[in-house]
């Protein structure tokens, strides 16, 4: 019998080492495929577009690799709709979940990575990543 393929998601603040752990991991990890979450827009912050685009990403991507026995490294995924929409927005998590159980349906992640930095130590890496790519600031 094949192995479930696995949903790993990695989580953590801008600049934390999202991006780089997942190619770290992509060269580790066998049949694996890397995919990022829908980010919001400036119009697109709400828990209903981020339910909408996160339901849309598991339908077109999430569900097919797996189904295909890839495992996924998702930068970024439900934790950040709890953290953002959730705590920052002041939704209650339970409620979140509920309305996610009524309307949609998302694969809750097997393992999920927080990486865990002093926010202070991550706007040096920001800079740095924006001096070497030419991004521009978030906000
Ligand atoms: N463990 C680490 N130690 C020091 N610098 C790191 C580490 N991991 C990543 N970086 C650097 O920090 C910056 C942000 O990393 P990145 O992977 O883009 O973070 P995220 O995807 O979480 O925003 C990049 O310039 C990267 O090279
Ligand atoms: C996936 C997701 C992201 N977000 C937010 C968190 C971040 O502010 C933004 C993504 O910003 P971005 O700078 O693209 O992320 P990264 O940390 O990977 O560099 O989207 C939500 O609010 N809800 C979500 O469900």
């Amino acid at each position: 019998m094949s192995k479930k393929a696995l949903l790993i998601s990695i989580e953590g603040i801008d600049g934390s080492g999202k991006t780089s752990l997942i190619q770290e991991l992509k060269q580790k990890i066998p049949n694996s495929f890397v995919t990022q979450s829908p980010r919001g827009t400036e119009l697109g912050k709400k828990f209903f577009l981020f339910t909408a685009n996160h339901n849309e990403h598991a339908l077109t991507v999430i569900k097919p690799n797996l189904a295909a026995g890839k495992t996924i490294l998702v930068d970024r995924y439900i934790d950040s709709t709890f953290v953002y929409q959730g705590i920052r927005g002041k939704l209650p998590i339970d409620k979140l979940i509920e309305v996610w159980e009524k309307t949609v349906n998302i694969p809750f992640p097997d393992l999920t990575f927080v990486l865990d930095i002093e926010p202070n130590k991550t706007s040096a890496r920001v800079n740095k990543r924006r001096q070497e790519t030419g991004e521009e600031p978030n906000n």
